[in-house]
């Protein structure tokens, strides 16, 4: 294996924009990595093993850039998955068995034990085990001074299961389930990367208030804090879409990760759920609790996506409602301020330049500023943040005044901006490398080409 200290993190373009993936081509074996200001912790205040900053650090800051020491190759799991014939196994399940394979056969290696050691490391918080794990280890570069050794013999494939289960990191802004129907459909959509270990990155704990969020580059990850974390604080990001309501939220990760979050948006919110304030009307309420338990994504006629609006936004009118938590519930039901937004955008020919101004107005100022308040770089916060831009253009162009609307154009540009380069550093800088890194979340924005295009460019 062959390393490549990334030595400027600020530009990350050069991993994002690489045609070939050289780690994925096995005799050319080459990983880049990166580490900021981050230490591994024995005593996490969220649970167990965590990461914490050994410095002041700033939102926007690359915290590190880490390889996926072992993965399930996305040709591999395509031919296992084409081949399958009618035996049973879903598309995660396939990968999964791929990658207790790679494993399996990295064990065997003689000299792969330094990559061997990163997954080790995952097997559980011992004090036998983690007393000395050092952050080499869990880039998989060997240990660089003393540290733990692993017992690597009689692992069964149930252990490596259970490290997959609970540290692996899946598809990105796509499903199992949706590439598996673009793959029935003959789609010729490909995945970048489907499952992999990042043991370093598995050290996090999770929040739905992160102050941490990633990207990948391939079966590269690059990690950016999303909030100012002080030292000595815990680096924390989400194992979920930050913007599902929260008995989603709760229901997934007390099922799939097995711990009920207790985070302040998690309790915010629950103290919401169990005693709803008085003032917000019974069949209101009723209403409300029918769409919370409701997949998102039916919500799909106009009619009822500007209703629900309504409701959502005469739920949260209530006065006894703390504002914090208004701005947790709201980002919660984003699927459905998207779907709203897309169906605005998809017809600007034929909607009023009032409306629109109106959407980004009542819509769009307090969906953004909510999701601002969650620390939210997510994918969907930078599609809306893109959306919004788009329109504010479309309404400038159309102005008959434009001194009126410039200002609105260079506030929504700078929010934008502030939000990319949370994301991806400096790299944010530049519109139109951001929407070419964001050509893949078209499941997001579904207007026919991902983006509308503007002519105006940074303002
Ligand atoms: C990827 S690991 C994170 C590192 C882990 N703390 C350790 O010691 O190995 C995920 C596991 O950490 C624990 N965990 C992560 N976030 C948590 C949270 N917010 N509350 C409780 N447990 C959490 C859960 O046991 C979860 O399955």
């Amino acid at each position: 294996m062959k390393w490549n200290k990334v030595d400027d993190p600020s530009d990350i373009s050069s991993l994002l924009f690489q045609k070939n993936d050289d780690h994925i081509n096995a005799n050319t074996r080459t990983s880049c990595y990166y580490v900021g200001p981050v230490a591994i912790t024995n005593t996490a205040v969220v649970s167990g093993r965590g990461l914490i900053a050994m410095r002041n650090i700033a939102a926007g800051e690359c915290l590190f850039v880490t390889p996926a020491t072992v993965s399930a190759r996305v040709e591999s799991v395509y031919q296992l998955w084409v081949s399958r014939n009618s035996e049973p196994g879903t598309l995660e399940e396939i990968s999964e068995q791929v990658l207790v394979e790679k494993m399996k056969s990295l064990i065997s290696n003689a000299d792969e034990q330094a990559t061997v050691e990163s997954f080790m490391a995952l097997m559980g918080a011992t004090a036998s085990n983690t007393t000395s794990l050092s952050i080499a280890q869990l880039l998989g570069r060997g240990s660089d001074e003393a540290t733990a050794s692993f017992t690597i013999n009689n692992i069964s494939d149930d252990g490596l299961l259970q490290i997959i289960r609970k540290n692996a990191f899946g598809p990105d802004f796509v499903t199992y389930s949706s590439i598996e129907h673009q793959w029935l459909d003959n789609n010729t959509f490909t995945p970048r990367r489907l499952l992999g270990l990042f043991p370093l990155a598995a050290m996090i704990n999770h929040s739905c208030v992160p102050n941490a969020v990633r990207v990948f580059a391939g079966e590269t990850m690059i990690t950016h804090a999303c909030d100012s974390i002080k030292a000595g604080q815990e680096i924390v990001w989400s194992y979920l879409p930050p913007t599902q309501p929260y008995p989603q939220r709760h229901a997934t990760l007390r099922h799939r990760h097995e711990f009920v979050c207790q985070c302040r948006r998690c309790t915010g919110e629950a103290e919401f759920w169990d005693a709803p304030p008085d003032s917000i009307s019974v069949s209101t309420l009723d209403s409300w609790v029918r769409l919370c338990n409701r997949t998102l994504d039916d919500v799909d006629v106009q009619e009822a996506r500007s209703a629900t609006i309504r409701l959502l936004e005469d739920v949260l009118q209530a006065k006894d409602i703390a504002n914090g938590t208004k701005h947790f519930i709201r980002v919660g039901f984003t699927q459905i301020y998207i779907s709203y937004l897309n169906y605005a955008l998809q017809s600007t020919k034929s909607v009023e330049v009032n409306h629109l101004d109106y959407l980004l107005q009542k819509i769009c100022l307090p969906l953004h500023l909510s999701m601002v308040a969650c620390n939210n770089a997510s994918t969907e916060h930078l599609s809306i943040l893109h959306l919004c831009y788009e329109l504010m253009g479309f309404i400038h162009s159309a102005s008959k005044d434009q001194n009126l609307t410039i200002n609105k154009l260079r506030f929504w540009t700078t929010q934008v901006r502030k939000a990319c380069m949370v994301r991806y550093g400096n790299l944010g800088n530049d519109i139109e490398s951001v929407r070419k890194v964001m050509q893949h979340t078209r499941t997001v924005l579904r207007n026919k080409d991902g983006f509308a295009r503007s002519t105006h460019g940074y303002i």
